[in-house]
């Protein structure tokens, strides 16, 4: 069962400027979905139409197996969202924040306690929100998000502006929201290193288009598969224009010429061309690209 699934989704803000474009994702209930893609990518836009927060234009987004616009407020209630800064009461503690919001959301009373205590700010007494930390600000948030016992929770970077004391705070609750509470979570972020030890499952997002979607062992898996050459020689200028010639990009890293993913015979060809071009060949070595490089390679094509 997916919490979420997203078909032929597209976007335009104007005319002429494709936002999403025909973006499929679905999000299986209990993971947490990494949503990654650099600034500009459509994250916020899509995170938007899945709460109803801009108006869908064409696809389908269907919530706990029901669409969402027939069924819009009972599927919000089920969900609780980070979406852009937060509003806090800054002159309220923790415990009168939420109080204050308990009441305009009509939720139990009971939940403010629990929910302080999860987020770990059950200790923060008589101190305003207004002289919290960035972190403590944004658990707080995730507090707020929390109060009507959501089983989907949707964060847009929700770790932005944190130092990496609070990112792993940020991480840490997570985890035991998913853990403990079986919360479904969609993240966005753009930084791999970032969401690389939380996430489950990740969709990768560039200009609107989705370019991967799969578990994270999936993505490993990738980064088995691929593997970058490098190599060095004793006219590595020359070098370059020889292998050029063979429909290849090299490109010149650290006085090293790097080759993106190509067989064992390719390599084998390139050696006996270089040789035989009166070349002197030092190193040929196949190196593994790691998960961020295979992030980059998604958000370069
Ligand atoms: N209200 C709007 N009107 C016009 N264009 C918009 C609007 N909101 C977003 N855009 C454009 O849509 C594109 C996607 O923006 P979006 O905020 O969804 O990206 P993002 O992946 O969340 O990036 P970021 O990490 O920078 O927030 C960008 O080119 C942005 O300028």
């Amino acid at each position: 069962m997916s919490s979420l699934q997203i078909t032929n989704l597209v976007h335009h803000f104007s005319a002429n400027d494709m936002v999403l474009d025909n973006i499929n994702l679905e999000v299986p209930e209990g993971s947490i979905y990494g949503f990654l893609g650099p600034n500009g990518a459509g994250k916020t836009t899509t995170l938007k139409l899945i709460l109803g927060l801009l108006k869908k234009q064409q696809g389908t987004i269907t919530l706990f197996g029901k669409p969402l616009e027939k069924n819009h407020i009972d599927i919000l209630k089920r969900v609780g969202s980070l979406i852009e800064s937060p509003s806090l009461y800054g002159h309220l503690t923790a415990h009168e924040n939420l109080n204050l919001l308990q009441k305009v959301y009509q939720c139990p009373k009971t939940n403010i306690q629990e929910v302080l205590d999860l987020v770990g700010l059950a200790h923060t007494g008589k101190k305003k929100a207004g002289q919290f930390s960035l972190g403590m600000k944004q658990r707080l948030s995730i507090a707020i998000a929390l109060l009507h016992d959501p089983s989907l929770l949707i964060l847009d970077e929700p770790t932005n502006g944190l130092d990496p004391n609070g990112m792993i705070e940020i991480r840490e609750l997570l985890l035991k929201l998913n853990k403990e509470k079986g919360i479904t979570i969609i993240i966005s972020s753009h930084l791999l290193a970032e969401i690389e030890r939380l996430v489950t499952h990740i969709g990768i997002i560039n200009k609107g288009k989705l370019m991967f979607e799969g578990t994270l062992g999936e993505l490993r898996e990738k980064q088995q598969q691929l593997l970058s050459v490098i190599l060095e020689t004793d006219d590595n200028e020359k070098a370059t224009r020889i292998i050029a010639d063979n429909d290849l990009t090299p490109c010149m890293e650290e006085g090293r010429i790097v080759l993106p993913a190509i067989s064992k015979d390719t390599v084998a060809k390139i050696n006996r061309q270089l040789v035989a071009n009166g070349l002197e060949v030092y190193e040929i070595k196949a190196v593994r690209n790691d998960l961020e490089a295979i992030f980059m390679d998604f958000i370069k094509n």
